[in-house]
């Protein structure tokens, strides 16, 4: 009993009722619930690959063999164990304490926030990496290892404000070494493009509010998040890293776009956009993180990859306008959230 509600805190109640199920040797006939309030519904006709999913999770909750998906079963397992092996007063501290769930979620994620920006500085000074291409992969990674963090914090309301105040943090430490408030020239040197601090206040303190608006509007109970982050984070970053190398000698854009950015960058943008949305997606949904236990990106899933791939192209059109308009972190998680949000929600 007590793993089985210790893995409630920790992997949603739908993992929970497998793993009570599985350990007392019975079946759980328990009707499943998610821990969502919010009201979802994709457009367009369930696919009949997202019908066979339910149909075969029904027939083995039947059999007594779980309910939810095999990365829910995994992950509850191994998180189950993980709590199963604290002594029983930790036990019934964590349960009886939700929150605490949450702190340490949050206390992880900043720690790994600030040893990942630290392990791309010591990179590129120890000339490991080139000091662009450090900075791009702090790009493309954090916001996405952030999105992936989501599965750790709890169900309760207040979840995701703890998961916000990561972003939150790092904004705050942007904005106070950028103004100068706060003296860290490794900071600097990690993120900003020449070597100045107070171009810590343009495109990362952005990158970092968008994380923590996207973290408090979406949160892990739609696609829409993820793909604001898949786009701002993946494909932006992406876009920078391809484009400098394979774009030089190949087609640029026209005016009235930047003439210094190429097709072969913004085609970058769509397929590491369309494929890092995909794959949150696909395992947020697994883990049974959206409500009515939907996953995405079976493959009959057409009408969800339509929808992924425009709001990808869309992006990347936006992404290749002169930055001296808006800055790409903004204009690009914008048209993401928008189309996301008309498609999705
Ligand atoms: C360099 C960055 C943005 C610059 O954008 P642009 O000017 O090139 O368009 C990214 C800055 C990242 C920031 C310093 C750290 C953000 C951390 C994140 C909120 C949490 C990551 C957690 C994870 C576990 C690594
Ligand atoms: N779609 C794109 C985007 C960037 N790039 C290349 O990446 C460089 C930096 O792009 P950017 O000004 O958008 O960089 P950030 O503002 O995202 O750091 C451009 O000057 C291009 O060389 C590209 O070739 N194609």
């Amino acid at each position: 009993m007590l793993s089985a509600r210790a893995s409630i805190r920790f992997g949603g109640e739908r993992e929970a009722l497998f793993v009570l199920s599985s350990r007392s040797g019975r079946s759980s006939s328990s009707s499943s619930t998610t821990s969502s309030s919010f009201c979802f519904s994709a457009r367009g006709k369930e696919s009949d690959w997202i019908k066979r999913r339910r149909r075969r999770r029904r027939r083995s909750v039947d059999g007594g063999k779980g309910k939810g998906g095999k990365g829910a079963t995994v992950a509850s397992g191994a998180l189950t164990s993980m709590v199963s092996s604290m002594d029983p007063t930790t036990q019934s501290f964590m349960m009886t304490h939700a929150v605490v769930r949450d702190v340490v979620a949050t206390v992880l994620t900043i720690s790994g926030s600030l040893l990942w920006v630290k392990l791309f500085d010591e990179l590129a000074r120890r000339e490991i990496l080139e000091a662009k291409l450090s900075r791009k992969l702090v790009h493309v990674t954090s916001g996405t290892f952030f999105a992936m963090t989501w599965c750790l914090f709890g169900d309760q309301w207040y979840s995701k404000a703890f998961a916000t105040l990561v972003p939150s943090l790092q904004a705050f430490r942007l904005f106070a070494i950028g103004s100068g408030l706060i003296e860290n020239k490794n900071a600097v040197r990690a993120v900003s493009r020449g070597g100045g601090k107070e171009e810590l206040l343009y495109g990362p303190f952005y990158y970092t509010i968008v994380l923590m608006v996207t973290t408090l509007l979406f949160w892990r109970e739609s696609p829409v998040g993820f793909l604001v982050v898949s786009l701002m984070c993946g494909g932006d970053g992406v876009a920078d890293i391809v484009g400098r190398r394979l774009g030089k000698t190949g087609k640029k854009w026209p005016k009235p776009f930047d003439e210094r950015k190429s097709f072969a960058g913004s085609a970058a943008m769509v397929i590491t956009g369309f494929l890092f949305t995909v794959s949150l997606t696909h395992l947020f949904g697994v883990m049974g993180f959206f409500p009515n236990n939907r996953v995405f990106g079976g493959p009959d899933d057409i009408g969800y990859y339509a929808v992924i791939l425009l709001a990808c192209l869309s992006c990347a059109v936006v992404e290749a306008l002169p930055a001296s308009k808006v800055d790409d972190n903004i204009s690009v998680a914008a048209v993401a959230a928008l189309l996301g949000s008309l498609a999705f929600l």
